[in-house]
C-alpha cells in the first residue's frame, strides 16, 4: 500500500456514546480502530460529560441523526464491521437494529453496554428487550460483563461455573452465534478471565489479573478490537484470540490520569516502537 492508495483500506464502524473523558465509548473505539490500521467511523448515539469519577450527564442524540451518521458512512464509504457500545433508549436501538438488518452486516459486535464502571446507568429498563429481540439476534458476537451476563441469562455468576452456564442461556436464548461472558466484574484472578460459548463449544480466555484501578474502557477497547480484527478478515475466534491480548497490554499500559478509575492505555505501540529505536542508538 502506498501514501495514495485507500482501495484495500479496512473500514469499521463504531455506534456508540461519546465520552467526554476519553476513556471509553467513541474515543476509545476510534483509538482501537487506529491501532489496529483500521479505518474507524462512527454514529454517536448520545453525548455523555464524563470523567473518571462520574457519569455527570447524559444527553440522547435524536433517533434521526444516529440514522443519517449510519447512512452516511456506509452508502459512501461502506464497512466491513460494525461495533455498537451504548445504545441508551429504545428507540434508537430499534432503529439501529432496522439499519443494520437492511445492511446485513455479517461482522456485527454487539457490546451491551449497561452500567458505568462508576456505577452510572446507561441504558434506559425497557430498552434491555429491545436490546435482546431485535439486535443481539443479528451479532456475530455479544460481550456482556458479569453484570449485562446477568440480566441477560437471570443467573447470578459468582463462579467460573456460572460464567459458562450463562453463556449457554445467553447463546440459546437470544439467537446471537457466540458469546463472550467476560469477567472483569468478577473477584480475584477471575477478573481476567472471559468465557466463550459458539453453541458447540466453549473455550476459556486466560491472561493474569492486572493489577491497576485503571480500567475504564476495557470493555469498549474489547469489542471494538474484535470489530477491528473482523474488519482485517480474521476469523472470529482468532479476532477474540487477538482483541483479548490487545486488551490485556492496554490495562498493562493503563493511565494514571484523573482521581478516580483512569482508562486504559493505547500507546503501547509507539511506546515500544520508541523503547526499540533508543535501544538501537
Ligand atoms: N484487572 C484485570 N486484569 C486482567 N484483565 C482484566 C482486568 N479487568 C478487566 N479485564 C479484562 O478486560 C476485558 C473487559 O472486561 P470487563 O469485564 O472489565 O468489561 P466491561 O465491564 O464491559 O468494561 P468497561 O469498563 O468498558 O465497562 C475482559 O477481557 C476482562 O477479562
Ligand atoms: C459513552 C460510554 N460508553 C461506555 C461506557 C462503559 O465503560 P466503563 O464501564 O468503563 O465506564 C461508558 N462509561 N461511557
Amino acid at each position: 500500500m502506498n501514501a495514495n492508495s485507500s482501495s484495500r483500506i479496512p473500514v469499521a464502524l463504531t455506534i456508540a456514546g461519546s465520552d467526554s473523558g476519553g476513556g471509553a465509548g467513541i474515543q476509545s473505539d476510534l483509538r482501537t480502530f487506529a491501532f489496529h490500521c483500521v479505518h474507524g467511523t462512527s454514529a454517536i448515539t448520545c453525548i455523555t460529560a464524563q470523567n473518571t469519577v462520574e457519569v455527570r450527564r447524559v444527553d440522547a442524540m435524536p433517533t434521526e441523526a444516529v440514522v443519517a451518521q449510519i447512512q452516511a458512512v456506509v452508502e459512501d464509504i461502506g464497512v466491513q464491521a460494525v461495533k455498537t457500545g451504548m445504545l441508551l433508549n429504545q428507540e434508537i436501538i430499534s432503529a439501529v437494529a432496522q439499519q443494520l438488518e437492511a445492511l446485513q452486516i455479517a461482522n456485527l459486535v454487539v457490546d451491551p453496554v449497561m452500567v458505568s464502571r462508576t456505577g452510572a446507568q446507561l441504558i434506559d429498563d425497557q430498552a434491555v428487550s429491545t436490546l435482546c429481540h431485535a439486535l443481539i439476534p443479528q451479532a456475530a458476537i455479544i460481550t456482556p460483563n458479569r453484570y449485562e451476563a446477568e440480566i441477560l441469562s437471570g443467573l447470578e455468576i459468582d463462579s467460573l461455573e456460572k460464567m459458562r452456564l450463562a453463556a449457554q442461556i445467553i447463546h440459546q436464548n437470544l439467537g446471537t452465534k457466540a458469546v463472550l461472558v467476560k469477567g472483569g466484574g468478577m473477584q480475584g484472578n477471575l477478573r481476567g478471565v472471559d468465557i466463550w460459548f459458539d453453541g458447540q463449544r466453549w473455550e476459556t480466555l486466560t491472561t493474569k489479573q492486572v493489577d491497576t484501578k485503571n480500567t475504564h474502557g476495557t470493555g469498549c477497547t474489547l469489542s471494538a478490537a474484535i470489530a477491528a480484527n473482523l474488519a482485517l478478515g480474521k476469523d472470529l475466534w482468532s479476532a477474540v484470540q487477538q482483541a483479548k491480548q490487545y486488551v490485556t497490554t492496554a490495562l498493562t499500559y493503563s493511565l494514571n490520569i484523573g482521581k478516580g478509575q483512569g482508562p486504559v492505555g493505547h500507546f503501547f505501540p509507539l511506546l515500544q516502537n520508541s523503547a526499540e529505536k533508543d535501544n538501537s542508538l
